[in-house]
């Protein structure tokens, strides 16, 4: 991809966020200078109360920013008139919201209304780009349903819908993939992803699915209430120990190697694993959930041989028990 075609769309300048009351001023981020590109999908990290919704509703100008400047296409944020502002970003917030009599087809609808007036008669042109959404989130079996009678899960898949409706170069959605299951994570960041790509759309996005975000962004930003943003490629991120350090807690261990996190065990027995492949992974990964560490480099008197059909405990030179499932072997290892 010609890299040229990149553009910033979305500048913070010194931007501040938080919130305000007659009485109270509370910085949540401060400072904060960077940019998001067009053609990329950006996806926004970080804990519990970090920020990450407060800068999305900042940055779509749900809610003023405490300092600094927004800069939307190179113009000052709040330059653009709200009709203008539908044109440019679509938003996909958290919020919950009820709505009567209204078919999911309706609502997705609405995303059309910057163009059509709110009461607008959809054109042809319109439906057009509504049934293009519907499919391509894969909610065709949900067009007619009513609102309020949908899960979490499909709601969040109909907002999605609505806000690609709206035509905006621009998308920010917090936390979309929360209430889906996984295929549906995945299949909408890769949308996201894919869309980011063939229309040179700016998608930002918040989320807690760190492995999917690390395996489909194109940049990550790394939000944390003591180091402000670190922002990079997931790689560049993992290679240079950002991801590590952002992460380091007990028992979570990022590998630079796989670019995975893992849950760290400790271990209370330790046997010699013979094996290769997928097999071989498997059980050492049964067994490291089992509190017993397994490996090729792993010194002990008992020894697991992973057989094609079959798995061989061995003490010392003498066969113990030749066992057809990892769940029986895991039980005869923990009898050691
Ligand atoms: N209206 C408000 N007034 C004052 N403080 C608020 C308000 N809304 C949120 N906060 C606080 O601002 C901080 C950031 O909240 P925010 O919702 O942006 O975090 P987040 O990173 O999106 O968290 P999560 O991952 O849990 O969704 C939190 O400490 C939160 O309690």
């Amino acid at each position: 991809m010609n890299t040229n075609f990149k553009k910033r769309t979305i500048e913070l300048q010194n931007l501040s966020i938080g919130y305000c009351s007659k009485k109270n001023r509370k910085v949540i981020a401060d400072e904060m200078n960077c940019a998001v590109y067009s053609g990329e999908l950006t996806c926004l990290l970080g804990a519990n109360g970090v920020g990450k919704s407060t800068l999305l509703r900042t940055l779509c100008a749900f809610q003023p920013k405490l300092g600094g400047n927004i800069m939307i296409q190179g113009k000052d944020i709040a330059t653009y008139t709200e009709k203008d502002l539908a044109k440019l970003i679509s938003v996909v917030l958290t919020d919950k919201f009820s709505i009567k009599n209204m078919t999911a087809r309706e609502l997705i609808g609405l995303g059309r209304s910057p163009y059509t007036g709110f009461w607008g008669m959809l054109s042809k042109e319109d439906n057009r780009i509504i049934d293009e959404a519907i499919s391509m989130v894969k909610i065709e079996n949900l067009a007619d349903r009513l609102i309020d009678t949908l899960s979490d899960g499909e709601r969040q898949k109909c907002l999605i819908a609505k806000a690609l409706v709206q035509s905006t170069p621009i998308i920010l959605l917090d936390e979309p993939t929360a209430f889906l299951d996984f295929p549906s994570k995945v299949e909408l960041m890769q949308i996201l992803h894919r869309l980011s790509r063939e229309t040179n759309k700016t998608i930002f996005l918040s989320t807690h699915d760190l492995e999917l975000a690390l395996q489909i962004a194109d940049k990550i930003w790394l939000m944390d209430r003591g180091d402000g943003i670190n922002i990079g490629t997931p790689e560049d991120l993992a290679l240079d120990g950002s991801l590590k350090n952002f992460f380091a807690q007990k028992d979570i261990i990022f590998d630079p190697k796989t670019g995975l996190f893992r849950v760290e065990n400790d271990f209370d027995k330790e046997v010699k694993l013979i094996g290769h492949g997928a097999v071989y992974a498997m059980i050492r990964k049964a067994l490291l959930r089992h509190k017993i560490l397994a490996s090729r480099d792993t010194e002990s008197e008992y020894c697991i041989t992973a057989q094609e059909e079959s798995f061989l405990l061995m003490h010392k030179e003498q066969l113990l028990v030749s066992v057809k499932t990892i769940e029986e072997l895991i039980e005869e290892v923990e009898k050691l």
